[in-house]
């Protein structure tokens, strides 16, 4: 690799960029207009061209993506690379141009610059799609002005207090209702003594039916009845088409998008006909969603509610897996967490909402989670002004990923990084956090005006179910070994983890 070596990680860390050695010589920026404040120890700063980088030739790249197989292990070739190569990495595969950062002060940096409209990588396939063209788009999908416009009225329905204290006893209802039908699960289909048995099973896809008829709940004010006993195929087979959207969603990304019909071409007809079964779902007979009440513009909630259902399931039942695996596998951080919980449901009166503000460790239990198991392994940003990170200058435009998987098991960063422990987020432990206790650490939503408007809907849910199985169920796993993750367009398990529930 051109670069490769030169500023490699030390047994202290990574070393500084200033005075070091890129593709054999020392460079300076020539031209940038670079505040004082921001130059490198020797006065300069290094230029664009000089970022260490995995390969010129974006085409020869995307090349060895495919032969490799890196599409579904992004999140480990960004961590080899960061050891290889350092805190900053350009990459260029097909279409996608990147600088690759993963420190909390660079990220820091990133976000400070975003601007008014921050902007995002633009889901190429996504908005090509013909019923995305025929609809418009929705929030996910939008840049500048439009975004903005979309995104407050969204605010309002889904991140306010307001809406979250309307939403929570939604939330509740599905998770109570998911834990009577694993109580009846365990007592039908378990071992041991009646009222204290156990059972072991794969509840991924208990918990991808609990994050739709959750989702479907608050967004359409609707019980789709999939706890019933015999739940409908129409709702599997939403299941089914976005997990078949997100899995062809990264290598198309890649491609030109004149390529993309051409050579891409069974990916993309399966990328379509899952876009098809999705925008069905998204037909509301009244043409207006119940709980969430977007003005009268069928074209703008056809979208967004769309948006909102297809980002909604995966990325609340994927964390799920990975908690309950953790929580399994270290009885003594479980046992904790459920102490606090037991306390904090009985003071709480049947108030879910108070309970969840009375137990800070649920709160640790998801962002533990979603440290180790970052559901989107990036955030990006296009930067509005130039900016210098690592003491080399970025041009404004240029796309910058903050690398969320390398950032949550760096041992820079977090101390003993491969430790499940909900506390380190408390208060007083976080002050003492490595770095300085600076922030920027904690990133799974993204950050700022752009950061995931399901953010409350997602946390809320979450620590919900977590709660209501920890106050019915002692968990525990057959096997405590690391699970294997890929990538599709999110992090997932390569095989779902089995887990024992046992009647408390
Ligand atoms: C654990 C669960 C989730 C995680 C980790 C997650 C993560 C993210 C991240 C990292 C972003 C980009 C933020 C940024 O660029 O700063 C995002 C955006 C978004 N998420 Fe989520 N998400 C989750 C759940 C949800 C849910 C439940 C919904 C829908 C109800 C949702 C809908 C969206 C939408 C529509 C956007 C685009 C927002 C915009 O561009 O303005 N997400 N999410």
């Amino acid at each position: 690799l051109p670069g490769a070596g030169v500023r490699a990680r030390s047994a202290r860390g990574f070393r500084t960029a200033a005075g070091a050695v890129v593709d054999g010589k020392v460079g300076a920026c020539k031209g940038a207009e670079v505040p004082e404040s921001k130059k490198g120890v020797d006065g300069q700063v290094r230029s664009f061209e000089e970022i260490p980088h995995t390969g010129r030739n974006s085409w020869v790249n995307l090349l060895r993506f495919w032969r490799e197989d890196r599409f579904r292990h992004l999140h480990k070739h960004m961590e080899r690379t960061f050891n290889s190569l350092g805190p900053i990495y350009r990459e260029h595969v097909g279409t996608q141009s990147s600088v690759n950062i993963m420190l909390p002060s660079d990220i820091s940096e990133l976000f400070r610059s975003e601007g008014l409209h921050p902007r995002r990588m633009t889901l190429q396939p996504w908005a090509t799609h013909r019923e995305t063209r025929q609809h418009g788009k929705g929030v996910f999908l939008k840049n500048g002005e439009e975004w903005r416009a979309d995104r407050l009225l969204l605010n309002k329905e889904v991140m306010m207090s307001e809406a979250v204290r309307r939403f929570i006893p939604l939330l509740d209802e599905v998770a109570q209702d998911f834990c009577h039908m694993m109580q009846t699960k365990v007592e039908r289909e378990g071992r041991g003594e009646r009222g204290k048995r156990s059972l072991t099973i794969n509840p991924s896809p208990d918990l991808f039916r609990f994050a739709l008829e959750a989702s479907c709940h608050v967004l359409y004010g609707e019980r789709i009845g999939l706890f019933s006993s015999s739940p409908s195929l129409e709702s599997q087979k939403f299941i089914w088409a976005v997990e078949r959207m997100l899995a062809t969603t990264p290598p198309l990304l890649y491609l030109p998008h004149r390529l993309l019909l051409h050579l891409g071409a069974p990916l993309w007809t399966q990328h379509a006909s899952a876009w098809d079964h999705i925008f069905t779902h998204g037909e509301d007979p009244e043409g207006v969603p119940a709980a969430v009440t977007l003005p009268e513009c069928p074209g703008l909630i056809k979208a967004n509610i769309t948006e909102l259902m297809a980002g909604a399931v995966d990325t609340t039942a994927v964390p799920l897996q990975f908690a309950l695996f953790e929580l399994g596998r270290n009885p003594e951080v479980q046992q904790r967490v459920r102490q606090q919980v037991q306390e904090s449901w009985a003071q709480a009166g049947g108030d879910p909402q108070k309970a969840l503000q009375e137990a800070p460790l649920l709160k640790g239990t998801i962002r533990e989670t979603l440290r180790l198991y970052p559901v989107g392994t990036t955030v990006q940003r296009y930067p509005v002004k130039d900016i210098v990170l690592q003491n080399y200058h970025i041009p404004a435009g240029t796309m910058v990923q903050a690398c969320l998987y390398p950032l949550g098991r760096s041992a820079e960063v977090f101390e003993d990084p491969l430790r499940f422990d909900p506390g380190r987020w408390g208060k007083s432990r976080e002050e003492g956090q490595r770095g300085g206790g600076t922030g920027f650490r904690s990133l799974a939503f993204g950050f700022g005006a752009r950061q995931c408007v399901g953010r409350r809907i997602a946390e809320n849910e979450m620590q919900l179910l977590l709660m209501h199985i920890l106050l019915g169920f002692d968990l525990s796993v057959p096997s405590s070994e690391d699970i294997k993750t890929m990538c599709t367009l999110i992090l997932m398990p390569e095989t779902p983890p089995k887990i024992t529930f046992t009647k408390l």
